[in-house]
């Protein structure tokens, strides 16, 4: 099954709102984990707990498990296999971008079934030029996995780069995150079977879209990308904001939390992230 299917399903059963699993070192510590990977491990495994059956999709990010190294990696592997064994949708918050022969490398690492970092999805940069990414779009699809890929994010910080004006080629004039987005619609077009296509965007719920040239009415092509939305909580966007921030492209969104969620210490977390999943349903986002 395709991963634009599966996140449909996932949808419709579970809901939209997707659980960052971010161990900072400040939060291993309110915790009572140490900064360590068999903090991490723990800390990601009980994030893994508390979601199973109150939402539907993970987001580790990996650099906090990589911070510590190949015991660090260990951990990860085993937060990853946890959370695919209980039915969660897995995306490895990787953000990798590289020449197309060394991203392909990186998208085998995490997309190949059997490999030990295998995860549903990863996040992946194109700002080598969407062309660098065509190979892991390929074999994400053909191994029924996922790509988002970084278009407009939501650090404040991004937009000088991210709102520039592509100088030449087939989308001269666009904004460079509305580059990537036509070009990963086009991607998705091909596959216009599925529910969603596989390749997604990641899109901040922090920004005015507009500001970066992306047209929310009506575009049934974009409408086809799933769109990766983090910046909800600590970062300060609202649910509640949702459906206006994303217009025509609300129907795709994941509603990414991670801090927001975590900060409670962890025997506050099933209850909290129920109740942003309930907010999330409710919100008509
Ligand atoms: O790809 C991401 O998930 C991402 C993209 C983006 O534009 N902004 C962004 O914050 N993220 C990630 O989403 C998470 C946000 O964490 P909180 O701000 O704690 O909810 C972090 O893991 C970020 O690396």
């Amino acid at each position: 099954m395709s991963f634009g299917d599966r996140l449909a399903g996932v949808f419709a059963s579970e809901g939209r709102l997707c659980v960052g699993i971010d161990p900072h070192e400040h939060l291993l510590q309110s915790w009572g984990l140490p900064a360590s990977a068999d903090g991490v491990r723990a800390f990601g495994l009980a994030v893994v707990a508390a979601t199973v059956g109150r939402a539907g999709i993970v987001k580790p990010q990996v650099a906090f498990f990589e911070r510590y190294g190949s015991a660090g990696y260990a951990a990860l592997e085993e937060v990853l296999a946890a959370a695919r064994d209980a039915g969660l949708l897995v995306i490895a918050d990787a953000k990798r971008g590289d020449i197309g022969t060394s991203v392909t490398a990186y998208a085998e690492a995490w997309l190949t079934p059997g490999s030990p970092l295998e995860a549903d999805a990863m996040t992946i940069a194109a700002f080598q030029g969407v062309g660098s990414i065509a190979e892991p779009m390929r074999l994400a699809e053909s191994a029924g996995k996922g790509l988002f890929v970084l278009a407009a994010t939501s650090n404040p910080e991004a937009a000088a780069i991210q709102q520039a004006v592509v100088a030449s080629g087939a989308h001269s004039g666009l904004t460079v995150a509305r580059a990537i987005i036509e070009d990963v619609s086009s991607f998705n077009q091909a596959q216009a079977q599925h529910a969603f296509g596989s390749i997604g965007l990641v899109l901040g719920a922090t920004l005015d879209l507009a500001d970066f040239g992306i047209v929310t009415t009506a575009s049934a092509r974009v409408n086809a990308s799933p769109v990766l939305a983090p910046g909800f909580g600590h970062q300060g966007a609202r649910v509640a904001d949702a459906a206006r921030l994303f217009g025509s492209l609300a129907g795709g969104v994941i509603v990414s939390e991670s801090r927001g969620l975590l900060g409670g210490g962890p025997d506050g977390l099933a209850d909290a992230i129920a109740a942003r999943a309930d907010e999330v349903r409710s919100s008509h986002v």
